[in-house]
């Protein structure tokens, strides 16, 4: 089974560089820097970057770069995906050095979505001093946060993840816009850290390539100041302030220049997998998340 460690970090593509760089700096809190071989670092712990953003025509996810555990955990992944006839390219040296890894086996899962599966990540040790007196975000050994991602064709990407990459059930979620219409499954996947998702799989097609993208900080003091961020740059809202049932996270969701959402929360569990079992939840918030604030400001 693939060990993988952590979402290590997010690409996505934009066509002004510029407007990433100031949503970064001027909402999220994030530091900045040019990337080698073109595109913008946005820093948000002691790594260079867990988002790069390179220079293209469209606004759109380009891939989750997922970390396994050290160079002999990348040779079983390469064998692993070999056996289930996954197909995947080594990345070139160029890619690998803006990436800030040893190695990448980059693949697309069976909805389309691009992964990047590398080991061993640079390291510089600059600090993390945030433009917004953001004292920290959470990652380190829990990975820069979650992703979730169109999966419209659901059940091939969810044996795909489980069965191929390793990653566990955490829980279900069928979401039913219509209370008597179909349900759209979302399953809420962990790698191997604490943190309760660092995937969703949803079972429905996005423009963009990707439903959103989370960043978590260490108190709600920070979520508000972000709150604060979104408005005063007035940055679209996607969904009020909420507190999602299944992860106990607080949050609230905002568009990025990307085009998909972001979410920044705070209060994340950190769950025991030996002790858990994943279960199916009816409700996607207990108080809050207002998903409709989105389509009101689209209006
Ligand atoms: C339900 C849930 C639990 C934990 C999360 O981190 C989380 O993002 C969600 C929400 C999932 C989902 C979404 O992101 C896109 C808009 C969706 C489909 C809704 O309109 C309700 C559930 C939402
Ligand atoms: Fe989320």
């Amino acid at each position: 089974m693939i060990d993988i460690r952590g979402l290590a970090y997010f690409v996505t593509e934009i066509d002004q560089l510029d407007e990433w760089r100031r949503y970064a700096e001027d909402v999220l809190g994030m530091m900045t820097a040019p990337a080698p071989g073109g595109g913008l670092y946005v820093k948000m712990d002691e790594r260079p970057f867990r988002i790069l953003v390179v220079e293209g025509a469209q606004r759109r996810y380009v891939a989750s770069g997922w970390e396994v555990a050290g160079e002999a955990a990348f040779k079983d992944a390469l064998v692993a995906l070999g056996n289930a006839g996954v197909g995947y390219e080594l990345a070139a040296p160029e890619l690998c050095r803006q990436r800030g890894m040893q190695a990448i086996a980059l693949l697309t899962d069976p909805s389309g979505n691009r992964h990047e599966l590398g080991w061993g990540h640079l390291s510089d040790c600059q600090p993390f001093v945030s433009p917004q007196g953001v004292p920290r975000f959470l990652t380190g050994g829990m990975g820069m946060g979650h992703t979730v991602l169109p999966s419209p064709n659901f059940d091939a990407s969810a044996a795909f993840f489980r069965d191929v990459l390793g990653f566990g059930l955490s829980d279900i979620f069928n979401f039913r816009p219509d209370p008597d219409g179909p349900a759209i499954r979302i399953h809420f996947l962990h790698c191997n850290n604490a943190r309760h998702h660092s995937l969703a799989i949803a079972e429905y097609p996005v423009p963009s390539g990707c439903v959103h993208v989370m960043v978590e900080v260490d108190s709600m003091t920070e979520v508000g100041r972000a709150h604060d961020r979104m408005t005063a740059r007035q940055v679209p809202i996607s969904a009020t302030l909420g507190q999602h049932l299944n992860d106990r996270m607080t949050s609230f969701y905002m568009k990025t220049p990307s085009g998909f959402d972001l979410e920044f929360g705070c209060g994340g569990l950190q769950v025991d997998w030996a002790g858990h079992s994943p279960f199916e939840f009816t409700r996607v918030s207990i108080w809050g998340h207002d998903f409709s604030a989105g389509q009101r400001q689209q209006a």
